[in-house]
């Protein structure tokens, strides 16, 4: 069985360092003249799938989006996860999961456990419950060849006050995810299957990712103000484990396919520049 590691690092060699998300906001649906119900979430992500799943190299749907439509939203999801990944395409999928042990365990087998109608290559995590709890979904990520990507440094403003806060040994909220992370993934080549969140907005981090040898996920960019030229300030010498994502930019020159090819290929040709200069 081949490791999420591998199975990604091979995807972004053939298709380029690019994550694209589906978030499919009712103002997006909005501008495609689409209804906002679960008729117009299918063919949203219908087009998006047709355009660009055979293509991109990771996509990431946003699972708030298809949850706010209840059990046939869900549907919409399992069945745009399916399209995508018969497209070729790694699919991770946005949950931000996290809870006790016991409670992360489902959380494993709906996401990561291949018998699961949910199945992802890999899930977004939320740490703040203690690495430690997250145990049973490494696990399981382990055990199908999955990953798992955990929030360290968040896009968002707001996410400071909790992920720099200095616990009594002296290292941040952050670094402490950072480092657990990184035990997982030592060693491993040529990539680990474990990844951390670091948000392409937040400029210098101050914090150490040169050892986490996991892919780092940079959402942020785009519609948040992220630039490629910007990853470098941010991620240093950790520049080469980027996947760089964008959801809004990229969808917003929809509905054609067309022209949502063409802005996929804009921003991974700006990216794969920003990150070659590593
Ligand atoms: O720190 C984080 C973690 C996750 N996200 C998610 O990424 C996309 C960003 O969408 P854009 O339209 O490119 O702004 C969205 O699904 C967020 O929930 C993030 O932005 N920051």
């Amino acid at each position: 069985m081949e490791t999420f590691g591998v199975r990604l690092h091979r995807a972004v060699a053939g298709r380029g360092p690019l994550c694209v998300g589906i978030d499919p906001h009712p103002g997006l649906l909005a501008d495609w003249g689409l209804p906002d119900d679960v008729g117009g979430l299918e063919r949203f992500c219908r087009t998006v799938v047709e355009a660009i799943g055979d293509r991109v190299a990771v996509v990431k749907p946003q699972s708030a989006f298809f949850e706010r439509f209840g059990a046939r939203g869900v549907g919409v999801l399992e069945s745009t996860i399916r399209q995508l990944r018969n497209a070729g395409a790694l699919v991770l999928l946005d949950v931000k999961r996290g809870d006790i042990g016991s409670t992360v365990r489902a959380y494993a087998s709906a996401y990561l456990d291949p018998s699961s109608p949910l199945y992802a290559d890999a899930i977004t995590a939320s740490p703040y419950l203690g690495v430690g709890s997250l145990a049973p979904m490494i696990e399981t990520a382990a055990a199908h060849g999955g990953g798992v990507f955990v929030l360290a440094l968040t896009s968002n403003p707001e996410g400071a006050a909790v992920q720099r806060a200095v616990g009594a040994d002296g290292r941040t909220v952050a670094q402490t995810v950072i480092d657990e992370i990184s035990q997982l993934n030592r060693g491993v080549e040529p990539l680990g299957s474990f990844g951390l969140v670091v948000g392409a907005t937040i400029g210098e981090t101050g914090h150490d990712l040169g050892s986490v040898n996991g892919p780092l996920l940079a959402p942020g960019l785009g519609a948040q103000g992220g630039t490629p030229a910007g990853l470098r300030t941010v991620f240093g010498a950790a520049l080469p484990s980027v996947l760089p994502s964008y959801s809004r930019e990229v969808l917003g020159a929809g509905p054609e396919p067309a022209a949502l090819r063409a802005a996929t290929e804009r921003v991974l040709a700006e990216c794969r520049a920003a990150l070659a200069t590593a």
